[in-house]
């Protein structure tokens, strides 16, 4: 018997499903006991290990979420807005703890999340990273100490392969600059200018997307005022750390009151209030 707690990994073909198992396999605090792919996928009944290039490792991939949950204590999912939204109702159910990585939800979506955090310990965040979340810190203490006249523009770079943008991460550097700065983001956000968008709002928050290659994830938050520029950036140059960051929040959650939790709570960066 061992005390470890079980975890599952979603969408584990996909480029952080990969990663997450290899962290699982790698830890000696966490076991994999499900690995789950959807309905129709060529993994499926496959053995995990061999399915991605290696040698077995005893886990078959499947499609049934509530018989994988229900053996585990936390469900480690990076895959997309709607599977999310099931998995957080079914891993509820589970009493599991969810940690959440998938980015690109929506209000509708938050809003189910929200209603399976009522029974369950939910850990969610657009970015799994210290330096990041740290990086949020940051943007929101520098936005606090400049006025409007620092326009205030977030430049994010990734891989071909991303199906959403702004990034989660960029809009977490969003909330933080509005937050500093004592606005909502959604009165001040703009989006990806195109064409004669005329001159910039004062106060507004820019938002600008650039997809290539496979880069992981770079994120600058610049403030740009009359003859000056403060530029705060991040880069990662590894998925590992994003995966490492989840393994850290599923083991954080297993004593944790229902509730929705981010990373500043797992890394105890919380401010006071
Ligand atoms: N918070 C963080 O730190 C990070 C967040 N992310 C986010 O994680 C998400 C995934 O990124 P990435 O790994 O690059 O994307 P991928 O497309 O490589 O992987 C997503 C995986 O989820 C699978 N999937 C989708 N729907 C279901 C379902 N209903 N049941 C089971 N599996 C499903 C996909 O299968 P299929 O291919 O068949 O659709 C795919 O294997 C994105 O939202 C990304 O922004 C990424 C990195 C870090
Ligand atoms: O899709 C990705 O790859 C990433 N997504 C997250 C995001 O949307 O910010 C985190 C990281 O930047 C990689």
């Amino acid at each position: 018997m061992t005390d470890k707690p079980g975890v599952v990994v979603t969408g584990v073909s996909g480029r952080m499903g990969q990663m997450l198992v290899r962290e699982v396999l790698a830890s000696d605090k966490l076991r994999l006991t499900g690995a789950l792919e959807r309905p129709g996928h060529a993994w499926l009944g496959h053995d995990l290990g061999e399915a991605m290039g290696g040698a077995s490792i005893g886990v078959r991939v499947q499609d049934d979420p509530l018989e994988c949950f229900a053996r585990a204590q936390a469900v480690l999912d990076f895959t997309a807005p709607d599977a999310t939204v099931a998995f957080a109702e079914l891993t509820a159910q589970a009493r599991a703890v969810h940690v959440i990585g998938t980015t690109g939800l929506e209000r509708k979506h938050l809003d189910q999340i929200a209603l399976a955090a009522r029974h369950a310990v939910i850990v969610r965040a657009g970015n799994m990273s210290l330096g990041v979340n740290l990086l949020t810190q940051i943007t929101k203490q520098v936005a606090a100490a400049l006025d409007a006249d620092w326009d205030i523009e977030i430049v994010e770079a990734h891989h071909n392969r991303k199906v959403d943008a702004p990034s989660g991460t960029a809009l977490m550097l969003g909330e933080a600059a509005a937050e500093g700065r004592g606005v909502a983001l959604a009165d001040v956000s703009d989006r990806g200018r195109d064409g004669i968008t005329g001159t910039r709002e004062r106060g507004d928050i820019g938002f600008h997307a650039i997809r290539g290659g496979d880069i992981v994830g770079e994120h600058e938050v610049i403030f740009a005022a009359a003859g000056e520029r403060i530029v705060l950036k991040h880069i990662a140059s590894d998925r590992a750390l994003f995966a490492r960051g989840a393994l850290r929040a599923a083991l954080w959650g297993q004593d944790k009151a229902p509730g929705q939790y981010d990373m500043l709570d797992v890394l105890g960066m919380r401010p006071a209030k």
